[in-house]
């Protein structure tokens, strides 16, 4: 195991705190004016992908010090032990092995003395076979039809990446599928969704590592009535439910035969699972080859990560600078912001990704830590979020170092939509480094006859300071293989940052208390007694609600 480091204790902590300091008197204005090759050497190039970080308040000698800083915290020691199958989230006494399950070179990847990789590709080819059965008609459905809605039902990482991953890759949906996907607990997700299919057409696909969590359970148990309520008959439960589980005891207890599930591992954690069979879903929709695709493109990022020196290694660039923003600045948030309206739900799927995995605060002895960890993670696609929070970012009191991504070509090409769209992406981060000074604000509102009186009026509104921190991601096209390849670099960014953080990133004891919590309150709900025995907040929220509902 890789030794447990207070990155505070470093050297080059301490000297980035003080270098900070200087940084924080520089303008990238001037840093693009001193340098002319800025961007070829703050930007990187996987396949199709360029990172360009040069719109960063940093300088060569930050970038240095954030690597000494990588080294200091044994960051490498530290992939080979999650590569090499080490009990790294320790809390749960498991190996974090989502990596091998992509792994498609044929090299083992061993757990405890022994290749799990002979289970990953049996499960893998179980799901090549049900998507060409699906695809091909031959699996029917009670009545003898085809099947043409798959209702995923799953919640976090058992719904997340199936719904992002399927949402950005639209174009390659399979003719004749329609995924959906339910996961909230509130009636109204699973009622509007059975609208939408009918029982006979449908493969209900029952999401869930542990095959106990509350929300699935229950929606998974209302889609099972639905269907008999129809097919009348429990024997047709086997066309139409199949389980995505680590559980198999449980999946047999729901009544899901043991060949209808798609085993996966404790190995691998809910929110880095949509490569196990919880990506079933995805390869049902795109079809097997494309979800193949996926996997291969995040398997190339597996290799450009284990295999590159760090200063050109593209997510532990992307961990470093986060951090950087986070505890030397301390900024407290991220803005993920995709210029694909497919690539709608990617930032949420990351919220989960950066909040689930590093929003800690023990270190891995225990300890309470003394700087800040993991940053809230939001964002949405642009051109949207410019006419929503665009303006907190660009002229608000608060730093939010922002990620842009947007594809070269689009899977749309219709007039200049794309041209559009993209004028806005550049513009967006160009904005935001370069601001506009006050006498740049001046000579354009003269420029518009603006009367001498009004001009000084109106300077501080315009006034923008630039100097506002920015990655650019542009991908050739989003295809299944880029895709996989970025959610990679997101994932590993996520890893290095939580390694130098000393925290454990694969477990989220976090959402625990909330749910014992709910459990006790659930039966007091269940009869029309006053409560009294929790906080008086509580308490009156509990009673009023009972009085309401009358
Ligand atoms: O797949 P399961 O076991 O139903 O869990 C769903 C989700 O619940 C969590 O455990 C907590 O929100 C997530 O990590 C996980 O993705």
């Amino acid at each position: 195991m890789f030794p447990s480091i207070n990155p505070t204790t470093t050297k080059s902590w301490a000297s980035l705190k003080q270098h900070a300091e200087e940084m924080k008197k520089q303008h990238m204005r001037a840093l693009f004016m001193e340098n002319r090759e800025r961007f070829s050497e703050f930007s990187l190039q996987l396949e199709d992908i360029l990172f360009d970080y040069s719109k960063n308040l940093i300088t060569e000698d930050t970038r240095q010090l954030l690597l000494d800083l990588a080294n200091e915290c044994q960051v490498a020691p530290a992939i080979k032990a999650m590569f090499g199958g080490e009990k790294i989230n320790a809390t749960e006494n498991r190996a974090v092995l989502h990596v091998a399950l992509r792994n498609t070179s044929d090299k083992p990847v061993m757990l405890d003395g022994r290749d799990v990789m002979p289970d990953v590709k049996a499960v893998l080819n179980k799901m090549d076979h049900i998507c060409r059965q699906v695809h091909s008609g031959e699996w029917k459905g009670y009545t003898g039809k085809p099947i043409r809605y798959i209702v995923n039902i799953g919640i976090g990482g058992s719904d997340l990446g199936p719904v992002m991953v399927t949402e950005a890759l639209k174009p390659y949906w399979k003719e004749g599928i329609q995924p959906h996907f339910v996961s909230n607990v509130d009636g109204t997700h699973i009622a509007e969704t059975l609208k939408l299919v009918t029982p006979d057409e449908t493969l209900f696909l029952i999401a869930s590592k542990t095959f106990t969590t509350q929300e699935t359970m229950t929606n998974a148990h209302t889609a099972r009535e639905w269907f008999l309520s129809h097919a009348h008959d429990e024997k047709f439960i086997a066309q139409h439910f199949v389980a995505l589980s680590t559980n198999e005891k449980a999946v047999t207890a729901f009544g899901i035969d043991p060949k209808n599930m798609f085993e996966f591992w404790d190995w691998v954690g809910g929110r880095y699972s949509l490569w196990s069979a919880i990506g079933l879903s995805i390869a049902l929709t795109i079809g097997f080859d494309n979800f193949a695709e996926l996997l291969q493109g995040a398997h190339i990022v597996d290799r450009h990560f284990t295999e590159t020196p760090f200063e050109q290694n593209i997510p532990v660039m992307m961990a470093l600078i986060g951090l950087w923003y986070g505890n030397f600045f301390d900024t407290a948030t991220e803005a993920i912001l995709p210029y694909d309206q497919y690539m709608h739900r990617f930032p949420a799927y990351f919220q989960q990704g950066n909040m689930e995995s590093n929003g800690k605060s023990a270190d891995r002895t225990g300890k309470p830590v003394s700087y800040e960890t993991g940053p809230i993670v939001w964002g949405e696609p642009g051109t949207n979020g410019q006419h929503a929070f665009y303006q907190l970012i660009h002229q608000g009191t608060k730093i939010v170092p922002c990620d842009f991504i947007a594809p070269a070509i689009s899977h749309n090409p219709i007039g200049d939509h794309h041209v559009k769209l993209l004028s806005n992406f550049f513009a967006q981060t160009e904005a935001l480094m370069n601001g506009k000074t006050a006498d740049e604000v001046r000579a354009e509102l003269k420029k518009a006859n603006t009367p001498e009186a009004e001009i000084e009026k109106l300077v501080p509104f315009k006034v923008f300071t630039g100097n506002r921190p920015t990655n650019s991601f542009l991908v050739k096209k989003i295809t299944p293989h880029s895709l996989g390849s970025l959610i990679a670099l997101y994932e590993h960014k996520i890893f290095v940052q939580g390694v130098i953080w000393n925290i454990y990133s694969f477990d989220q004891w976090g959402v625990e208390l909330g749910k014992q919590l709910a459990s006790k309150i659930l039966p007091e709900l269940e009869n029309n007694e006053p409560v009294a025995n929790h906080d008086a907040s509580t308490n009156g929220l509990i009673n009023a609600w009972k009085q309401m509902k009358q």
